[in-house]
């Protein structure tokens, strides 16, 4: 059945999904808060700036009117860095209270927040009335949008306690070439979303640095150990660390070119300066936010995360990354387990 659909966020992701989901036959609005875009969408069917040479379906619409693309929708997928998550859920809050609509709120942000160490679905939770919403889904996995746009095979899960809402995200999105599981664990789900940025930012380093195969799969293994370490502090099933949400993103991020976390932190091992990177890249580096919120996290939970405070060093307090890579290589040897 076709769906009313508003996007929120019209970067990679946002943008590419409100095209997946306009030829999945749903009538898709992306809002945008940047009016040159939304004017090119709607012109030239063009987003450069995120989307380059990439041409968007003629059925999908933009408008920088937050209130026109939400009227009647009863779906609200929410794609918007961590940063900037809470300004759109309270302005989209407003707007849901003023139409009194209830919809459906799947989000796709993976990060933690600042400060507060939360998860996208609980920020969103407390900045969108219970009133206004039917229930938060989450959306991850291992899912680049230059590879969803040119159709190739991707899968990824859909969390929430509320199966249903799960399952009705799972129709919206699947087609031939997007395969979405269902998953009950929030929890474990956005925290391997999140995590798995720090370590692919850590992969791209040792990357740029000359590093080779053993060092990666190193690197993904034990990373994964402390990503789900973490997790389970704080309630996440551990089998979602297996699953497309965890190993599956932490793969695809730690070992493309196509993630914008990897890139990063190749150009760090290559020895260029953390903020001309952040500057250069146009896009959000997600995984340089998270390494400060997990690592500080970590340290309140008394969870070890060695990979993460090693980063965490050399992006908050200058260190050198051969130093940090030194220090953790030679930490007492300890067991796989732990
Ligand atoms: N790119 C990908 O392949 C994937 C990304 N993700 C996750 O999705 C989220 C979004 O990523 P992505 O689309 O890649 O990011 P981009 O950097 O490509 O785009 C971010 C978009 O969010 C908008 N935005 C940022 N802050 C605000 C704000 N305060 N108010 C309104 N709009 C805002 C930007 O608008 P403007 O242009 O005006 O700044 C832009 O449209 C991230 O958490 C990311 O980790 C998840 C899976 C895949
Ligand atoms: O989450 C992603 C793929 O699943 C995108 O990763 P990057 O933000 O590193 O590009």
């Amino acid at each position: 059945m076709a769906e009313k659909i508003a996007v929120l966020g019209a970067g990679s992701w946002g943008s590419i999904l409100a095209n997946m989901l306009t030829e999945n036959g749903h009538n898709v609005i992306l809002w945008s808060r940047n009016e040159d875009q939304v004017k090119q969408l709607n012109t030239n069917h063009t987003n450069p700036r995120y989307m380059k040479d990439f041409v968007y379906s003629d059925k999908l619409v933009a408008t920088t009117d937050m209130k026109q693309a939400v009227k009647d929708a009863n779906v609200i997928l929410i794609v918007i860095p961590t940063k900037g998550l809470r300004e759109v859920a309270q302005k989209l809050n407003n707007i849901l209270t003023e139409l009194n609509q209830k919809p459906l709120i799947i989000h796709a942000t993976k990060g933690l927040e600042q400060n507060t160490y939360k998860r996208p679905s609980e920020m969103l939770s407390e900045d969108i009335s219970p009133n206004n919403r039917e229930a938060i889904v989450v959306l991850s996995g291992p899912s680049h949008a230059e590879d969803v746009a040119i159709k190739d095979m991707t899968a990824v899960t859909a969390a929430c306690e509320d199966l249903q809402s799960a399952k009705k995200a799972q129709k919206l999105f699947s087609n031939s070439y997007f395969r979405v599981y269902t998953n009950d664990d929030v929890i474990g789900a956005e925290f391997g979303a999140a995590l798995k940025n720090i370590i692919a930012i850590g992969a791209g380093a040792i990357q740029g640095l000359g590093y080779h195969d053993n060092a990666r799969a190193a690197l993904i293994t034990r990373g994964l150990a402390e990503i789900r370490r973490l997790g389970v502090a704080f309630g996440a099933n551990p089998m979602t660390f297996i699953g497309l949400s965890g190993v599956g993103d932490l793969v695809v991020t730690a070992t493309s070119k196509n993630s914008r976390n990897w890139r990063a932190g190749y150009q760090l091992g290559q020895g260029k300066k953390l903020q001309d990177v952040i500057d250069n890249m146009g896009m959000v580096i997600e995984g340089v936010y998270t390494t400060k919120a997990a690592y500080e996290l970590s340290r309140k939970r008394q969870v070890q995360m060695p990979i993460t405070e090693a980063l965490y060093r050399v992006l908050y307090e200058g260190e050198d990354i051969k130093t940090a890579i030194s220090q953790l290589m030679s930490r007492d040897l300890t067991s796989e387990n732990e």
